[in-house]
């Protein structure tokens, strides 16, 4: 399935620009509604929110309002192409919590670079959200934003890039080391890039067992040799004596590509050890097609972060679904421990049998195996499965905000939810 310019054009524009709209859900008909909704009605709630502020839960969207945040630094793996040109990815994030959990976006993308100047405009904004989603912001500032949005802030803040790709890829990973039968705290993983999302997986990898981590920048290997580097690099600087990409790869277990398209050679793969995992997962472009994997080892596990290929690797199978646990319990932060239960829901999600609904959609015999290590982002289990474990997490951490969470009645909300969205989506 080939995406040609003209049609990605057109859907972008078509009779109207863009893709999204605000749909009142209130009745607004009459004199009545018109007095409710705005004055002299309206002053009721406001006061209400003034006497205590978390009832800004009940009386706006507040509660289901996610904003999702930019500087349009590292926008996929376009590079820093501005606020502005990042905003088609924004709008499409925000299309893809609505559609896979029924959350409300605003995608705000803010012109400002300087880490505590854009710090300061997420907090002077964030009363309007019940959480943020930060998105393509590069690293190293998204490390220092992140934790002082964290640190300041009183809402659920996840820089997506770095905490939903490594959720994915982790569970991703899980799989298909269950599947060769490797033993994770043997196996050699290179991963190819060293920013935002790439240090995110190092991290979460390590806690899952990993090791072995030979960890690459556009420089080169991360190595002690080296003198330039900073902090974040340094925690996967390796003693080996190898400098380039086609020396780390050679007996590697796993390449992750967390750096820019076309970078992983026929060659360098047929060097990797027998049942090789190979996750290209920058975007659009991946570091190398599995087409040409294929053509030179068949015992290759591979998986893009492409909608179009087999085993798509993208975040989208993690943000909207913590993102709904969080807000449900209105959680004051997204912790480890939550991470871990989503990672643990969409890993086993992959195994169980799949609905023949789903596999219509994808026109594929989905069975857990090689070409299926993780669910697809339209398995609307997911909706169901991932956020029932964030929200045990959250409850269980005491970073919760909500009384009396029956765990099982919020399983059958979440079902109801999700048949609404598979029918008014259609
Ligand atoms: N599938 C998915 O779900 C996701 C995929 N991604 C993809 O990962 C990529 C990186 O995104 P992100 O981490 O946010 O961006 P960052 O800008 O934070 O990091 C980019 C990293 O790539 C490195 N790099 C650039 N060129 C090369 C090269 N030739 N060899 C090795 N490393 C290189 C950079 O090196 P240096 O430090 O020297 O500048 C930097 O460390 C993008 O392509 C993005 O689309 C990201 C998030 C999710
Ligand atoms: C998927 C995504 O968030 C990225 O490529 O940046
Ligand atoms: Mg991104």
């Amino acid at each position: 399935m080939k995406i040609k310019k003209e049609e990605a054009l057109f859907y972008h524009n078509g009779d109207s620009p863009g893709k999204l709209e605000i749909k009142p859900k209130k009745p607004f008909k009459t004199q009545r509604d018109l007095s409710l909704a705005y004055t002299p009605g309206v002053a009721f709630p406001c006061l209400e929110i003034k006497e205590d502020p978390i009832r800004s839960y009940d009386y706006t969207i507040r509660s289901n309002l996610v904003g999702v945040v930019t500087n349009g630094t590292a926008v996929l793996g376009l590079g820093d192409i501005g606020s502005l040109a990042s905003k088609p990815v924004m709008e499409g994030k925000a299309l893809l919590f609505k559609r896979f959990a029924g959350i409300d976006v605003f995608d705000i993308e803010i012109d400002e670079k300087d880490p505590d100047k854009f710090c300061e405009v997420v907090k002077k904004i964030s009363p309007t959200f019940g959480a943020i989603n930060l998105e393509d912001i590069k690293a190293p500032e998204c490390f220092y934003i992140e934790k002082k949005l964290k640190e300041e802030l009183d809402i659920p803040v996840m820089h997506d890039d770095q905490h939903g790709t490594a959720i994915v890829s982790a569970a991703a990973l899980l799989n298909a080391i269950e599947i060769t039968g490797k033993d994770i705290s043997q196996i050699r993983l290179v991963i190819n890039g060293a920013g935002a999302a790439a240090i995110a997986c190092g991290r979460l990898y390590r806690k899952l067992g990993v090791k072995n981590i030979i960890m690459l920048d556009s420089k080169g290997v991360i190595s002690k040799k080296r003198d330039d580097l900073p902090e974040h690099k340094k925690e996967f600087a390796t003693d080996e004596n190898i400098r380039s990409l086609k020396e780390a790869m050679y007996g590697a277990d796993v390449f992750i590509g967390l750096s820019k398209g076309n970078i992983l050679s026929k060659n360098m793969v047929l060097s990797m050890n027998e049942e090789p995992i190979i996750f290209a997962l920058a975007n659009p472009t991946p570091e190398i097609f599995p087409e040409d994997v294929y053509s030179v080892r068949d015992d290759a596990i591979v998986a893009t972060g492409r909608s179009d290929y087999p085993n798509q690797i993208n975040n989208v199978i993690a943000f909207p679904f913590i993102f709904r646990g969080a807000l449900d319990t209105r959680a004051e932060s997204i912790n480890d421990q939550m991470i871990l239960s989503a990672i643990r829901g969409i890993a086993e999600l992959a195994k169980k049998e799949v609905p023949e609904e789903i596999k219509e959609i994808y026109e594929s015999d989905l069975r857990f195996g090689r070409d299926y290590i993780i669910p697809k982002p339209f398995d609307h289990r997911l909706l169901i499965e991932v956020p029932v474990k964030v929200a045990e997490a959250s409850l269980k951490l005491g970073v919760a905000r909500v009384k009396d969470f029956d765990l099982e009645r919020y399983r059958e909300d979440l079902k109801k939810l999700s048949y609404e969205l598979l029918s008014s989506f259609k």
